[in-house]
């Protein structure tokens, strides 16, 4: 088999540690995504899977376990190698878009790989192809203040794949979605996973759509479980 596009192990987080309100959310959570497979997280609110998301984005630290990205294990590694690792393999779907509100959509979506050192016209003529894949290639040049939620959160997930990670970590990406839109989304991700090997990792709380994944988790006590 090859190499795991991500694997956490043993994964421990608590929040307000040794205060009266310490809250233990991940009990050595571990789970392994394989390239090329879309994953659904199921779990109910507050079960922890934003906290791990993060930490498998390396966004957040876990008290204790291991994260590794293609093979390379991020445990202790400094701020710049994390930053370093995530900014190329990693792209993050977040609940709420977080999108630069003064640079246009097609900006936003072209902007991470300009970081990356890749030239304006390459990246913009691949930022409009990904918008063009989730059916807003119309919309390139608006700010996201004059986008719906749904073609904001459009917006967020070709961002989140401009660099071609090799993770991508999303948390309820198509919960503005109708239902059509949300399918168009899937099957853009669908084409995307397939042709380029890129693992997903996506928390729902719609059951149908992860009826549709690969695969299904469900964080339970801190714990990732097989569905
Ligand atoms: N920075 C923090 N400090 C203290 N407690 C926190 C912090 N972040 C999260 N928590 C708590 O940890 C638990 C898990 O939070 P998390 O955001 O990971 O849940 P979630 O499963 O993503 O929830 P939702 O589906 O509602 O977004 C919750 O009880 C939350 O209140």
């Amino acid at each position: 088999m090859s190499e795991p596009a991500l694997r956490l192990s043993g994964i421990e987080k608590t929040y307000n540690r040794g205060q009266t309100a310490e809250i233990r959310v991940l009990r050595g959570a571990a789970l392994t995504l394989a390239p090329g497979e879309v994953t659904a997280l199921v779990a109910p609110s507050g079960a922890g899977k934003s906290t791990l998301l993060h930490i498998a984005g390396l966004l957040d630290v876990p008290d204790a376990g291991t994260v590794e990205i293609g093979g390379q294990d991020m445990t202790g590694a400094s701020d710049r190698a994390r930053t370093r690792v995530r900014r190329r393999d990693v792209g993050f779907v977040y609940q709420f878009h977080h999108l630069l509100p003064e640079f246009s959509a097609l900006e936003n979506v072209a902007l991470p790989q300009r970081a990356e050192g890749t030239g304006r016209r390459a990246a913009e003529a691949r930022a409009r192809e990904l918008l063009d894949s989730v059916g807003i290639a119309d919309r390139a040049g608006h700010r996201p203040a004059a986008l719906s939620g749904g073609e904001q959160q459009r917006v967020a997930f070709c961002r989140a794949l401009a660099n071609a990670p090799r993770v991508l970590l999303a948390d309820e990406p198509t919960g503005n979605l109708d239902p059509a839109t949300s399918d168009r989304v899937f099957a853009a991700l669908m084409t995307l996973v397939r042709e380029t090997g890129l693992a997903a990792l996506i928390a729902t709380h719609n059951l149908e759509l992860a009826a549709r994944m690969d695969r299904r988790l469900r964080l339970e006590e801190g714990t990732v479980v097989a569905d």
